[in-house]
């Protein structure tokens, strides 16, 4: 059986990965996509909103630590579908894998090389990176993730270009250059772009994948961290690939809900799938703290609609004082005066909304949103969001 291609799409968060996603499910006609969706935070809402107009295959993986529950949820999600394409009980002809903004794509991309089950079935296509015209500039700046999503690109799609000046476009793509000399670019508006600059690139060159991150393909074997300056100070589990180079920023945390508002130790929930008894902390507060150690995410739900009025009032004003840390935020809504989900989204001061599809009649309404960001004012958003329900 030939090789299934897989094509990893990666992003910092809200560059507009969904959307050339969804763009590329309703344009590949004829093409049977599996599509593996790695969402930050608890609540599927990406899920929801992709679900909502494809009858694609959607597979939900649920969240862990990006440096390692991820791989082995990904190793295990990608070897049941080959097999269930072997027997014949699933059809699809690719996969693309959606990763959530804040993951360093070496991990997901080592997958295909590192188990042999997965090599054998896969051929990872290429990495696509989504980078956002207007906020790139400052996520670059300030997020070691972005920066390695963009090395890690075999094709660089550049979105909200018309936001920004001719000028400020050209910079960054001279920075994008500079990054990433081999990498092609394109702006993309709204994810607008042909079928044939996506999938089958067979861009994915090992060798330069190798000179970005030596570390790459680095030893399977069982290993401890020794503590060094940079050292997050945990043990890796007996199948942990990844070893941690000194310029490392893995985050750990990241991918899950913080049980707790600072990082001194994990506290977060492992998915159902994760097995790694390893994320401890030996030295709880011994650990270095990197640059996007702040970012936090909490979801918040309310079966009461919301007033529209009042909500608009109170996101316009909120985002004005914390857009800047406001790195993301969505949501499913359940608004008075509609038969229709509102899908809800945002990054920074950009704000929008759409109108999905009904309620169905069985259906919880409910409202769920997602903030992502730094320090954020949980008890004055949750306090405003009360105010706005009905
Ligand atoms: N103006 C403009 N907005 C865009 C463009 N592409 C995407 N967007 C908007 O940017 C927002 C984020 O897009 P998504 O596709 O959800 O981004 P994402 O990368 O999937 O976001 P996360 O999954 O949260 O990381 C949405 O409101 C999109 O409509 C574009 O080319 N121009």
């Amino acid at each position: 059986m030939s090789l299934i291609p897989a094509t990893i799409l990666t992003g910092f968060l809200g560059s507009g990965k969904t959307t050339l996603l969804q763009r590329l499910l309703t344009e590949a006609h004829g093409q049977k996509i599996a599509v593996i969706e790695n969402e930050f935070g608890a609540e599927n809402i990406d899920a929801e909103i992709l679900v909502s107009d494809t009858t694609e295959q959607i597979i939900q993986m649920s969240n862990g630590c990006i440096c390692c529950t991820i791989r082995e949820d990904l190793r295990s999600t990608l070897s049941d579908l080959a097999e269930k394409k072997r027997r014949g009980e699933l059809d699809f002809e690719r996969v693309v894998i959606e990763t959530t903004g804040l993951a360093d794509p070496g991990p997901v991309a080592q997958t295909f090389f590192m188990d042999d089950e997965v090599a054998e079935s896969y051929l990872l296509d290429a990495v696509i990176t989504l980078v956002d015209a207007v906020h790139a500039g400052a996520q670059l700046d300030a997020h070691q993730q972005a920066r390695r999503q963009v090395g890690f690109a075999d094709q660089i799609f550049i979105s909200k270009a018309e936001l920004v000046s001719p000028g400020a476009l050209a910079a960054l793509q001279h920075r994008l250059k500079h990054m990433n000399p081999r990498a092609p670019m394109e702006a993309v508006h709204f994810g607008q772009v042909a079928l044939s600059k996506v999938l089958d690139l067979r861009g994915f060159n090992l060798n330069a994948k190798l000179e970005i991150d030596p570390d790459f393909l680095r030893s399977t074997e069982p290993h401890e961290h020794q503590p060094e300056p940079h050292d997050h100070g945990h043990v890796h589990g007996p199948d942990c690939a990844h070893e941690h180079g000194p310029d490392c920023a893995h985050e750990h945390g990241h991918g899950h809900e913080h049980g707790h508002e600072h990082g001194h130790e994990h506290g977060h929930e492992h998915g159902p799938g994760c097995d790694h008894p390893s994320h401890r902390h030996e030295a709880p507060h011994g650990h270095h703290h990197h640059h996007d150690d702040d970012v936090q995410s909490f979801v918040y739900r309310a079966q009461r609609p919301f007033d529209p009025a009042r909500l608009e009032d109170f996101l316009g004003a909120i985002v004005q004082v914390y857009g800047p840390n406001m790195l993301r935020y969505k949501g499913v809504l359940h608004m008075q005066g509609t038969q229709r989900k509102v899908i809800f989204q945002g990054v920074h001061q950009l704000m929008g909304s759409d109108l999905g599809p009904e309620w169905k009649p069985d259906e919880v309404r409910q409202s769920k949103m997602v903030f992502i960001g730094i320090d954020l004012p949980r008890d004055i958003l949750v306090q405003g969001l009360e105010q706005a329900l009905v």
